[in-house]
């Protein structure tokens, strides 16, 4: 295998390598632009025509998405993977990663779009480079964009796999977007409705990119569930270039849409739902579902509500829970 297949070992290792750009046997370039980050460039005659970015670790401690993108790369380096789109990895927030945590000052999620300016501190410096070097990636005209940010929902979700589609200020999704997803084995798709600083809110608005971001299954006592099986030949299908259709008698592909966002406002929030609610639980009209300060409370008003990412350990200012409905957004 090349040696920077080992791109995740060697990042994580502090190991810049010497050599930054090798070629497989088939003529497949490897090119090193950063701790963390590897351009990989399918010979001209094979490019199919589809920049993709593929990207884990934005969060340290969502490992199942992490092993997932080395062992894609591994592939590649190894020539049993061969890549007929240009292709761009990263590894997002390497000392989190290192250290096993979500983030280490603010959470790198929250610092894109242009939102790092106003933050500071290292995780807002990375925004910034990974910004640039997705930027130039995604500069070629004539392309089809295409982004996944893989994350892992770390808690239980009746959902196994789900899709994340930033608001996208009205313009459409492309064609065979859904499709894709439902062939990745994903059960549906959260629709956001109003501007976020994610990673994929960026290369979707800034960049016209077809992006997501995709909530993986967790480790379970089958350590790597079917339902993953399936994510990493659709991905590695996608980066052969292959067309891949959903299999056959798919499950229902759930469309959600966020009816509100939780905000934590001071350190007297508190969730009022069981620390063991799965994503996606039901939540009855009536229940109180936070509760902030002087009688700030958070009442679910919504019919067939269900909660997402119940997390009350952010910081103040940011998303502790979204109320999500069926349906696209009204
Ligand atoms: O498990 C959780 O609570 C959060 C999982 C996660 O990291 N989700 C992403 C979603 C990003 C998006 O809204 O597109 C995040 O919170 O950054
Ligand atoms: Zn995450």
């Amino acid at each position: 295998m090349l040696s920077l297949g080992k791109l995740l070992e060697l990042s994580l290792a502090g190991r810049e390598p010497a050599e930054k750009i090798q070629v497989t046997s088939r003529g497949v370039k490897l090119h090193w632009l950063a701790d963390g980050v590897l351009q990989i460039t399918p010979p001209a005659s094979e490019d199919c025509g589809v920049d993709l970015l593929l990207s884990a670790g934005i969060h340290g401690n969502e490992i199942i998405p992490i092993e997932l993108l080395d062992r894609l790369i591994r592939a590649i380096a190894r020539g049993d993977l061969r890549p007929r789109v240009r292709l761009l990895v990263m590894f997002g927030n390497l000392e989190a990663i290192r250290r096993g945590v979500r983030h280490i000052g603010n959470d790198l999620n929250r610092l894109f779009c242009g939102a790092h300016v106003e933050a500071g501190g290292a995780e807002a410096m990375r925004a910034m480079e990974l910004e640039r070097m997705t930027a130039s990636f995604l500069s070629l005209e004539g392309r089809t964009r295409r982004h996944y940010d893989l994350h892992s929902a770390m808690r239980p979700s009746l959902l196994s796999q789900f899709a994340i589609c930033p608001w996208r200020n009205g313009r459409p999704l492309a064609e065979g977007a859904l499709e894709r997803l439902r062939a990745a084995s994903m059960d549906g798709v959260l629709m956001q409705r109003a501007a976020s600083t994610t990673f994929s809110a960026y290369t979707a608005n800034e960049h016209g990119a077809e992006a997501f971001t995709l909530e993986l299954a967790e480790e379970s006592a089958e350590r790597w569930p079917a339902c993953l099986q399936v994510f990493e030949r659709a991905m590695q299908a996608q980066i052969a270039g292959q067309s891949i259709q959903a299999e056959a008698t798919p499950e229902r592909f759930h469309v959600f849409s966020v009816a509100r966002e939780i905000i934590k406002r001071s350190e007297r929030f508190r969730l009022c739902l069981p620390d063991d609610v799965e994503n996606f639980a039901m939540l009855v009209p009536g229940t109180l579902l936070a509760e902030d300060g002087e009688g700030d409370r958070w009442i679910v008003e919504e019919e067939e509500a269900r909660i997402l990412f119940p997390m009350a350990q952010v910081a103040i200012g940011q998303r502790a829970g979204l109320v999500v409905v069926p349906g696209e957004p009204a």
